[in-house]
């Protein structure tokens, strides 16, 4: 199979620029429309799509991205491989605004969001030890390291609710956790991700260090703006080292593409017929 990049782009990234036949197209999805249009065109030749999470002009909380939706639409127009651009404040010193982080790992601390493709009449259960595509996550290390930037391979997200800040009594604990790293949107896209059997990395664009630091102002919307803005070359230029360096690699080996392989546990004659016509998108594979 053709392999294809897409990007989510979150705070910050809402565009990337020399897209030859750039065009912004509506997908429309039976769980609605995705955060805005998504912009596909070839990138050094390549086709490429890329989607702004909380929409063209941040219209989206957190908690109301159309996670599904967006997950859904990638696969539509023929993603395999997506990257998440994602704003994140810092939890270790070790890692400063500015630095790129390579996700691998989550805690699910979000509420109010569906996360799954499944329902009533398809239950199913992928694997989800291992959330992120570790061929994928390596081309997005080499692509950051391109752009001359501190790249950290590794670490654990902290996906909070939102839309507020935490508290400095939540960042020491998320601390005492180990955790490296906090945002608002990791989850559940890591997780639709994989039952859409997508190869999916995270690329942390580390903003500020939350509220624990104590040489450090607590967050607010102004740091992590200017972060984003001072680091918002350096995101599009690895997203534009992308397609060609997924076109040299051997691809995925670790069966992000067959996760749903015996996932699906309603027996073929209790399955709704609604709900297996509504998922041929995203696991039309296994039904
Ligand atoms: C503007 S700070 C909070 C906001 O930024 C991050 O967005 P994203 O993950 O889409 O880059 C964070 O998750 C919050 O949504
Ligand atoms: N400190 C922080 N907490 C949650 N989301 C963020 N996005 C960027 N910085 C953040």
């Amino acid at each position: 199979m053709e392999r294809m990049i897409g990007v989510i782009g979150g705070s910050g990234v809402y565009q990337i620029d020399g897209l030859e036949e750039a065009e912004w197209v509506d997908v429309e999805t039976p769980f609605g429309a995705p955060s805005d249009q998504i912009l596909t065109g070839r990138l050094n030749g390549r086709q490429i799509a890329f989607l702004p999470r909380h929409g063209r002009g941040h219209v989206h909380t957190p908690s109301t991205v159309p996670y599904r939706a967006n997950i859904f639409a990638m696969k539509e127009l023929g993603v395999t491989d997506l990257v998440a651009v994602s704003a994140v404040g810092s939890l270790k010193e070790a890692y400063a605004p500015g630095d790129f982080l390579i996700v691998d790992q989550y805690i699910d601390r979000t509420f109010a969001r569906e996360k799954t493709f499944f329902g009533p009449g398809l239950v199913g259960h992928v694997p989800f030890a291992h959330p992120t595509c570790a061929q994928l996550s390596a081309l997005c290390a080499e692509a950051a390291r391109g752009t001359g930037t501190a790249v950290h391979e590794g670490g654990t997200y902290v996906a909070m609710e939102g839309p507020q800040f935490s508290t400095l009594a939540e960042s020491r604990l998320y601390r005492s956790w180990g955790a490296d790293v906090i945002g608002m949107t990791g989850m559940p896209e890591a997780k639709l991700a994989r039952e859409a059997e997508l190869c999916y990395a995270c690329v942390a664009m580390i903003t500020d260090y939350d509220c624990w630091h104590p040489d450090h102002d607590a967050v607010d919307v102004a740091q992590v703006v200017a972060t984003a803005m001072k680091n918002a070359d350096k995101a599009r230029a690895l997203v534009a080292a992308l397609p060609e360096l997924l076109a040299a690699s051997k691809g995925c080996d670790e069966g992000c593409g067959q996760a749903l392989d015996g996932a699906i546990m309603t027996a073929p004659a209790k399955r709704d017929p609604a709900m297996i016509e509504k998922l041929q998108t995203v696991m039309g594979r296994v039904l």
